[in-house]
């Protein structure tokens, strides 16, 4: 089957939603350090981004039944205090639309933006079509002017089929740790995958696409690892235990958000390990877009015992205590220094 059409929507709406994130996160970054502190803006970007990618998927996708699992619902926003954020919600999405001009004088209101946010709380499961949403994937990074994305993907049958990952702060070229410098040129990717036909990665200004590919590097010696920013997201003294075990050499790059996934797709680096925090429930929309773009472009992703992700479960991931993406040949040493480490860990509680 052929997801063509979905896929140009799910571009448009992952792009133009970038375009709206970007907005607020240059007046944050221009605001004063006492606004910086203020966590309103994300919040209006969070929102205003998944009303945007929920408005435009349903004018994309006429015909078919539309049902989204996404991060944010309206709770807050229908309070007193909620308004004013509302109406700013509302503005910078009509001004985001007036700026594309596809959907021609369609302006918004309150209701409607509450509408969009609102066909966000679809369950998923194992039967149908669920678009998986999360508006922005690294609110801690777009608030530090860092990595963060916009994260959308296509669940058909409990699978995803298709994916589209807008990382506006990425840098064109790689970001592996050979390759730190602080002038890295363009910024701003579109990662997309539809099953059975790979990744590709183009500019999110618009020019045009090019295949990637996960790397090839078979000898852990020469591999780089991503892993969160965060401490508190993933423990990283494990990641160094895996890491030493492996023989890596290099220092993990640390950024935030799926745009490790779409850095690891095109090779900047060839390990992704993410072990939250016991007790930590991973969300399916922090993860869909970003499997299908790895694994697309030849990369395996599994939980910790190596089981394949599921998606069909419902709204959380059930999965054996973390995530670890690499390449094929990597895989099995991998697991098994995973497994050594969490040993280790066990036996040292
Ligand atoms: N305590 C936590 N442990 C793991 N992940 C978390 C935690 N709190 C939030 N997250 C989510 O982890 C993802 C980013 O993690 P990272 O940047 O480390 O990869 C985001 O989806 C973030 O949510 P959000 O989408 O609200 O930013
Ligand atoms: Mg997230
Ligand atoms: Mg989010
Ligand atoms: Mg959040």
């Amino acid at each position: 089957m052929s997801y063509d059409k979905e896929l140009v929507a799910a571009k448009k709406a992952a792009s133009l939603s970038a375009r709206l994130c970007q907005k607020v996160q240059k007046a944050l970054l221009q605001s004063d350090v006492q606004s910086k502190s203020d966590k309103s803006p994300v919040t209006v970007a969070d929102y205003g981004s998944q009303a945007l990618v929920s408005f435009v998927l349903q004018r994309e996708l006429p015909s078919e039944t539309f049902s989204l699992v996404a991060e944010e619902d309206s709770g807050d926003l229908c309070t007193n205090e909620g308004q004013e954020i509302l109406e700013r919600i509302t503005k910078l999405v009509n001004d985001t639309l007036a700026s594309d001009g596809s959907y021609g004088v369609s302006t918004l209101s309150t209701e409607d933006v509450l509408k969009a946010i609102d066909s966000g709380k679809s369950e998923g499961g194992s039967h149908g079509r669920h678009w998986v949403l999360d508006p922005i994937d690294g609110t801690k990074g777009f608030l530090r002017g860092d990595q963060y994305a916009i994260a959308l993907g296509l669940l058909e049958e409990g699978k995803v089929v298709l994916g589209a990952l807008a990382c506006p702060n990425l840098p064109l070229s790689s970001i592996g740790s050979a390759n730190q410098s602080p002038l890295h040129g363009e910024i701003g990717c579109l990662f997309f995958a539809e099953v059975g036909t790979g990744t590709y990665m183009q500019p999110l200004n618009g020019a045009s696409a090019v295949k990637v590919q996960v790397s090839a590097i078979d000898n852990p010696e020469e591999a780089s690892f991503f892993e969160s920013y965060e401490a508190a997201h993933s423990m990283h003294d494990l990641s160094s235990s895996i890491a030493k075990k492996l023989g890596v050499k290099a220092p993990p790059v640390r950024i935030d958000s799926q745009a490790k996934y779409g850095a690891l797709a095109r090779g900047d680096g060839t390990i992704y390990l993410r072990f939250p925090r016991k007790g930590y429930r991973e969300k399916i929309w922090d993860h869909a877009a970003g499997y299908i773009v790895v694994t697309e472009a030849g990369g395996v992703a599994t939980d910790a015992a190596g089981n394949p992700l599921d998606f069909s479960k419902g709204r959380y991931l059930d999965l054996d205590t973390g995530i670890i993406v690499t390449n094929p040949k990597l895989m099995p040493s991998l697991l098994k220094a995973v497994r050594e480490s969490l040993d280790e860990k066990g036996s040292s509680l």
